[in-house]
């Protein structure tokens, strides 16, 4: 198997188990793999496509541009910009891109202070952070129809220490050093989006107001 052909399989897996979880509603979703660094090749997945299917139309190989490499008549993700931004300002080897309902309530709640942080939580060591009092950071931008102006906002949230970007009532993008370290996070941050909604619930109904945030 060539490396081009493992990085697909490895990519085309990632998006079985996110398919299984159900994070890809409506047509949405978008993911990619590095490919090479110089110059820059990713293979990302084809816009439009009901990415629960598994098919050998399913990516396609960009350069830094998001412009195919080769011939195809696949089109590109719309979002191909933001992936490229990763590569180009991380050290990553795979980024996706999801909507969930708590991804999209959490950019809802938190949008005007600009970020969330989550600490007190266990499941922090799975960004690698094990200090007493550690603590995860996640930008949220707005989001911009126009998509270069929205992969140009997106970059100048991108720190060090970043490892996802919320958008407004849109979705997540998280990435990893390889495939499943990318699933890692975002499995991660789904977990933390979920429990800090249901907690904040409870607290409510708790107070005896509505369940209402
Ligand atoms: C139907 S969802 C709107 C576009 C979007 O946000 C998305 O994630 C999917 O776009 P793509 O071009 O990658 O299919
Ligand atoms: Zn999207």
């Amino acid at each position: 198997m060539s490396t081009l052909e493992a990085l697909w399989t490895e990519l085309a897996d990632v998006k079985d188990e996110l398919a299984l979880r159900d994070w890809f509603p409506g047509t949405s979703g978008n993911l990619s793999i590095k490919v090479s660094d110089d110059p820059l090749n990713f293979l990302v997945t084809a816009s439009g496509k009901d990415k629960r299917r598994r098919t050998n139309e399913d990516f396609l190989l960009v350069d830094a541009e998001g412009i195919a490499v080769d011939p195809t008549h696949l089109r590109a993700s719309a979002e191909t910009g933001l992936h490229a931004k990763v590569y180009q300002l991380t050290d990553a080897g795979c980024c996706l891109h999801v909507h969930t309902v708590d991804n999209n309530v959490i950019s809802e709640l938190y949008g005007d202070e600009g970020q969330i942080t989550f600490r007190g939580q266990e499941l922090i060591k799975a960004f690698n952070i094990w200090e007493e009092d550690g603590a995860i950071t996640v930008p949220i931008i707005e989001n911009y129809a126009d998509l270069k102006t929205l992969a140009e906002c997106f970059g100048t949230v991108i720190g060090p220490d970043t490892r996802a970007v919320l958008i407004r009532n849109h979705g997540i993008t998280v990435w990893g050093r390889s495939g499943f370290e990318a699933k890692k996070h975002l499995e991660a941050l789904e977990f933390l989006f979920s429990y800090h909604i249901k907690l904040k619930s409870l607290q409510k109904l708790h107070d005896g107001q509505p369940s209402l945030i």
